[in-house]
């Protein structure tokens, strides 16, 4: 069977949810899957919190666009989640939109809040926040970020994605 050379790119906020749903997609849809942050991860040989404290927000910017690109260009096809961060430098959401189908996760603050409370590991932009402080910088985030996010192709908006709802909303999509 041929595989599928469709590209899928996640986008929205920190802790919408990229990461742990991009993976069931493409475990569901039988695509290879990408997360960006593993990825720039993986080839530095960093994690991102490093990446962050040692080197500084811009160069981490630098090196997801740079990373960015290459996944873009990969031959077949993927589901790739990319940071929270990544539509809003670097003219990246341009890129993205030339060379993918984007999704945009549109999942309320409210449950992205509280997500994140109960997350695990280290969020550079959320370090040392306590719940009030975290709910103030995701309305900053978001007001700033929407406008990229806005971009998307595609925007699902709920509390709970399904592959069935990416599915209709791709028919969609191609219908159009
Ligand atoms: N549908 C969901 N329901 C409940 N918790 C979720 C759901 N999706 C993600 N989470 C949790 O929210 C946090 C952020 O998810 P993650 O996939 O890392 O988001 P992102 O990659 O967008 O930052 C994680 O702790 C994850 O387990
Ligand atoms: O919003 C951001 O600027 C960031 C989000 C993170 O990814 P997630 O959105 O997967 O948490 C990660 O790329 C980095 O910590 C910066
Ligand atoms: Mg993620």
């Amino acid at each position: 069977m041929n595989r599928p050379t469709l590209k899928i790119v996640l986008v929205g906020l920190p802790g919408s949810g990229k990461s742990t749903f991009g993976k069931k997609l493409a475990m569901e849809l039988n695509f290879a899957f990408i997360d960006l942050d593993e990825y720039v991860e993986a080839k530095e040989g960093k994690s991102i919190p490093s990446i962050f404290y040692e080197h500084g927000e811009g160069a981490f910017r630098n090196l997801e666009t740079k990373y960015l690109n290459e996944t873009l260009d990969l031959i077949e096809g993927f589901v790739l989640s990319t940071g929270g961060g990544t539509p809003c430098f670097n003219d990246n959401m341009e890129l993205i939109n030339t060379k993918s189908i984007s999704v945009f996760l549109d999942i309320p603050i409210e449950t992205i809040h509280k997500r994140l409370l109960h997350s695990e590991g280290d969020r550079p932009l959320f370090n040392g926040l306590d719940s009030t402080e975290l709910k103030t910088k995701l309305e900053d985030l978001a007001q700033i970020r929407t406008p990229y996010y806005n971009q998307a192709k595609i925007k699902l908006s709920g509390e709970e994605i399904s592959t069935e709802l990416v599915l209709s909303e791709l028919l969609g999509f191609f219908k159009s």
